[in-house]
């Protein structure tokens, strides 16, 4: 994984819609293109190689948004967070998942990552000078119950923190303060990226388990190399898939009603967000929904799209909306 971590090859596609996003590019030509959010050394960034190795080639994207919209232009693949064990949704992705269109961008795969959060300064920086604490507010912004917020409350009790971009990005920028006064929030891995870090302390996020689930997102009739090793509990895989509801605003009808019509279908999980119509407080359900039996591909395909058809028609009508978002095996 290393090796294919520190490689830079191919230069940045001239077609991409977010090139000024897009950072670096390594891999070959002719293969698959790669979204993530970037820079290199990202945990995303990991777990996207630990799933496609050298199969893909990698474009680095300055944020989430970025490598969503790169699918159809410079990318072929995108590879998102969606949840986290400790810290739960990955807000940005599900709101690109509310513009999803199903002929681009497409649930085609998932995989689950550990996640090690270190303290990285400087070198020669100590404890005792660190003054700011940068990471991604997934990690570490204070407000929310980031998955390192006791170990900041502990240890830096009186740091400020500073949200990033990425853990990476963090790291970066912690290399850039010529005051030594800052720390960041990542991976042991930015330390051999990015010579001149040190690392201070390790293992400090809040739950020993921290896993991060991922999506990989394509057209959904496009190739994918299979994958090398997905992080998902080995035994036999299950369909899933994903539907994106927007009933009418929940006051004015009865929820259980609407996930009822998903029935026999298996509901795996439920996210909500605002949905972006004028109407107030319409939320957009992502619905994820998975095989209890052991259905062939084709059998699974028309038992979601039945499921979906039966929410247009069962859920009052003209308000309603339900899209098939993936159908993938984890
Ligand atoms: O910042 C990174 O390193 C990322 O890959 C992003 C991200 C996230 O958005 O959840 C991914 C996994 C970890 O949970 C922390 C941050």
């Amino acid at each position: 994984m290393f090796g294919a971590l520190s490689r830079r090859a191919n230069p940045t596609p001239d077609s991409c819609p977010v090139l000024e996003d897009v950072m670096t590019a390594e891999g070959s030509p002719n293969q698959p293109v790669l979204a993530y959010l970037g820079p290199e050394g990202t945990y995303t960034h990991q777990a996207a190689n630990d799933y496609f190795a050298e199969s893909v080639s990698y474009i680095s994207c300055q944020t989430i948004a970025s490598a969503f919209h790169a699918l159809g232009g410079s990318a072929d693949i995108a590879f998102l967070p969606i949840e986290n064990s400790t810290h739960g949704a990955v807000i940005e992705t599900l709101d690109l998942l509310r513009l999803a269109s199903s002929e681009n961008q497409f649930i085609r795969g998932e995989a689950l990552a550990s996640i090690s959060h270190c303290l990285v300064v400087r070198k020669g920086t100590k404890f005792e000078n660190i003054q700011t604490v940068l990471s991604h507010e997934q990690v570490g912004e204070s407000k929310a119950l980031g998955q390192c917020s006791a170990f900041i409350k502990d240890r830096l009790p009186s740091a400020r923190t500073v949200k990033t971009v990425s853990t990476a990005a963090a790291a970066q920028q912690v290399l850039r303060d010529s005051t030594s006064t800052s720390a960041a929030i990542c991976s042991s891995l930015c330390t051999k990226l990015y010579p001149g870090l040190a690392l201070l302390a390790e293992n400090i996020q809040d739950a020993a388990a921290n896993v991060t689930r991922f999506i990989v997102l394509s057209a959904p009739h496009a190739t994918l190399p299979s994958p090398t090793a997905s992080g998902l509990p080995s035994g036999q895989p299950q369909w899933c898939a994903m539907l994106r509801i927007t009933p009418p605003p929940a006051h004015s009808l009865n929820l259980g009603d609407v996930f009822g019509t998903i029935q026999p279908l298996a509901i795996a999980r439920v996210d909500r967000r605002p949905s972006l119509s004028p109407t107030l407080f319409q939320d957009t359900y992502f619905v994820k929904v998975r095989d209890s039996g052991t259905s062939t591909d084709l059998e699974w395909k028309v038992a979601v799209t039945a499921a979906a058809s039966r929410v247009l028609t069962k859920i009052p009508h003209g308000e309603t909306n339900c899209t098939i978002l993936g159908i993938w095996k984890a």
